[in-house]
């Protein structure tokens, strides 16, 4: 079977080599013409667990290619995958220019039948859009040709993208359509084989699901975080709690896990898109409200705590040990570093900072002028971003910082002042051995 994915970031490269590996050829095709060269070279541009032997190994059998000509993909295949980004737009709202662009230029090209397969999160009702707009581009070539828009969400998570993929929970397919359903059972057939993971539904019904996935998950983190902030308040560990809570089936262990705020590409515009969507449709989100107005606030917590123990960090060295969004990446997108470490800068500290993946991506994310006047520290050891500082504050529980050498940290540090903001130590052990140690929501 030959399919084609437009798009080639996380979701359209890691899909575009997993299908290629379950024996499919796969055209991926991005206007970036720069990363369309990378790839072909064999470089990939993200840090994906897995990601690089499979691209290479699929590129090597000549199952997996990269082009920047989206009618050259089209002319070799009949099922195209749109995974663009679709950003938050000025109001809130998911912007689906880069969606609807892909659509004008399918329908400027498509020949023959085809199933456009949405895989981009999309609001309720854009596979409406996306039919509009290529009907339009062949209204205006005069020309009538069958074609189905599907939708397809997909629920891979960045760290665990190749695994999420291969593994999934379910396949969320939306159409209604027979002939584009037949399709679509081809496509995924690896996964109906023993366990059937595939559901289909009505298009709408699953672009919903996913924008629900999504918040759902964000409000067991949101929920969570709150009960922590009432732990800090009420001298109650957060982590009893949590196994408390997460031994009850009906609750469940996963994503509860409280810390310094999601980030990310997707929940904070997801939920933000899903709170439009709700405002459109004159329903009032207080619930999804809530989850993000948590979520923004929780995001100062760990300044805050920095704060109080530290007095006024005009001068004083601060160690920042994490700063992509999560472990297992190198995307900061809506990272709780970012907002940290600004504003730990902007009251006049020092700040060194650690990531094994993310440094490269920080030094876009923060403004030059930091560096230059030396505020602003990259550090290429962990040890040596604690050396001498007032604090050390761990924003992302990568492994490498969950069981440090804590001797040599005590010993490096200048305070033995350690803050969590993901609850990897233990506190008492961490007093024991001499540190000031606060964690979100720990006793
Ligand atoms: N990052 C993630 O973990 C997940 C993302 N999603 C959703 O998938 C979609 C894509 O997300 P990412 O892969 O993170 O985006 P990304 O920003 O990493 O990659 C998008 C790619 O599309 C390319 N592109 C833009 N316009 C194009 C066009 N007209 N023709 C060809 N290529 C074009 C860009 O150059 C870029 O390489 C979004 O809607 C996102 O919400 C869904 C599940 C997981
Ligand atoms: O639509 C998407 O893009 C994806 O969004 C999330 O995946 P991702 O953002 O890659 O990462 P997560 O593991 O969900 O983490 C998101 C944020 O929540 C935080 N988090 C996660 C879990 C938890 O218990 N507590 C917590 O604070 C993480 O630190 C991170 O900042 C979803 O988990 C995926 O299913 C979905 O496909």
């Amino acid at each position: 079977m030959r399919i084609s994915v437009v798009g080639t970031g996380y979701v359209g490269l890691v899909s575009g080599a997993c299908f290629a590996d379950m024996g499919m050829n796969v055209t991926c095709v991005d206007i970036d013409q720069a990363k369309v060269q990378r790839l072909r070279e064999g470089h990939i541009p993200i840090f994906e667990p897995g990601l690089e032997p499979l691209v290479k190994r699929c590129v090597a059998q000549g199952q997996l290619h990269f082009t920047t000509s989206l009618p050259d993909a089209m002319a070799n295949s009949n099922v195209y995958f749109i995974a663009v980004g679709t950003p938050t737009g000025e109001d809130g709202s998911a912007d689906l220019q880069y969606v609807l662009a892909v659509a004008k230029e399918i329908g400027e090209h498509l020949k023959d039948y085809a199933v456009i397969v949405d895989k981009s999160t999309v609001p309720v009702g854009t596979a409406d859009k996306v039919r509009a707009t290529i009907q339009a581009e062949l209204d205006k070539r005069g020309v009538s040709i069958d074609f189905d828009v599907v939708s397809n969400p997909e629920f891979l998570k960045e760290g665990a993208a190749v695994d999420d993929f291969m593994k999934p929970d379910r396949i969320v397919i939306g159409t209604e359509s027979e002939r584009a359903r037949a399709i679509m059972a081809e496509v995924y057939q690896e996964f109906s084989r023993n366990h059937n993971k595939i559901m289909f539904m009505g298009v709408r019904d699953a672009e919903m699901t996913k924008y629900a996935a999504n918040a759902m998950l964000a409000t067991k983190i949101s929920f969570m975080n709150e009960i922590a902030n009432l732990c800090d308040a009420m001298d109650v560990d957060v982590e009893q709690v949590r196994h408390g809570i997460g031994s009850d089936s009906r609750i469940g262990y996963s994503f509860i896990y409280p810390g310094c705020g999601y980030g990310g590409s997707c929940f904070p515009k997801d939920v933000k898109a899903l709170v439009r969507m709700a405002h459109e449709a004159d329903v009032k989100p207080y619930v999804l409200d809530a989850v993000e107005a948590r979520n923004a606030d929780q995001k100062k917590v760990v300044a805050a705590k920095t704060q109080r123990l530290l007095g006024n960090v005009k001068g004083k060295r601060i160690a920042v040990w994490g700063l992509a969004f999560k472990p297992g990446t190198d995307d900061m997108r809506e990272a709780p570093s970012i907002p940290f470490i600004t504003r730990m800068l902007e009251a006049g500290a020092t700040v060194c900072v650690h990531d094994p993946e993310a440094m490269t991506t920080s030094k876009r994310e923060f403004a030059p002028k930091w560096i230059e006047n030396g505020q602003l520290i990259y550090c290429n050891n962990q040890f040596d971003a604690v050396k001498d500082a007032d604090a050390l504050v761990l924003l992302t529980e990568w492994k490498q910082y969950r069981q440090p050498d804590f001797a040599r940290l005590l010993a490096s540090l200048k305070a033995p002042v350690v803050i969590d903001g993901r609850n990897v130590y233990n506190p008492r052990r961490m007093k024991a051995l001499g540190f000031t140690y606060e964690g979100i929501g720990r006793r």
